[in-house]
């Protein structure tokens, strides 16, 4: 289908609201916290099957399935751990290898080398519609993996200490973690596109809006 899309005096008016597809309630939160006022999006609780392979592509993947589902515009995320000393892995298979082994785990893993650093990755996929190729804006930020520090109610945010600070991500005010996380970094880069096209995403207050 395509996307009804007409160009108004301030920007490119989409007749359909923006949907944000995801099965993760704490990214939601923290994806409300930094679009917040800028882009109003409503959010449809799916857990999109996921490809094997590269970030981006796995991210592009879900953005084609979201739009398929939802008929529209949709924005998704895939999230990364990385770690150097493993050239890259976990990687997208983070949430596996969390949900197997843990924390404790996570750090076991790199017991046998000296280079705990890591990065954290996001691949924000937009795709207007089901026959819109998606668009991927990727963020980014180092750090290194440490003993878990800090409350427990985010995936390996415990375990992840960004450069150029002394406290891990869930140690840090959630204000603070959104200034310098890799999921901001990406939002960023996604504002500024919306911002370029001119994009007015009609907005609703349909039931899907809440997870
Ligand atoms: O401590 C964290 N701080 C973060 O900022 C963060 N962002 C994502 N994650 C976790 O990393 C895996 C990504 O997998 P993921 O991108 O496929 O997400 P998901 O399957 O939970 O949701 P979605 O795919 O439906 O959007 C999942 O275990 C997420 O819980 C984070 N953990
Ligand atoms: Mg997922």
């Amino acid at each position: 289908m395509e996307m009804a899309a007409a160009k108004a005096a301030s920007g490119v008016v989409v007749s359909r609201p923006l949907t944000f597809v995801t099965g993760n309630a704490k990214k939601l939160e923290e994806v409300r916290a930094i679009l917040g006022q800028t882009v109003p999006f409503q959010s449809l609780k799916l857990d999109l099957p996921e490809l094997q392979g590269e970030p981006e592509e796995i991210s592009k993947e879900k953005a084609r399935l979201a739009a398929v589902e939802v008929k529209g515009p949709v924005l998704v995320e895939d999230t990364c751990l990385c770690f150097n000393a493993l050239k890259g892995l976990p990687g997208p298979y983070i949430k596996w290898f969390l949900q197997k082994i843990g924390h404790e785990g996570l750090n076991n893993l790199l017991m046998a080398y000296e280079d705990k650093s890591a990065y954290a990755l996001c691949a924000y996929s937009f795709a207007l519609g089901p026959d819109a190729e998606p668009i991927t804006f990727l963020g980014k930020t180092l750090g290194k993996i440490v003993a878990a520090r800090g409350p427990n109610d985010f995936g390996w945010d415990s375990i992840f200490q960004p450069d150029g600070y002394e406290q891990t991500y869930a140690e840090m005010p959630k204000d603070e973690k959104n200034k310098i996380s890799h999921r901001s970094r990406a939002l960023d880069l996604v504002k500024s596109h919306f911002a370029e096209a001119g994009y007015i995403f009609e907005t609703n207050d349909s039931k899907k809006s809440e997870l």
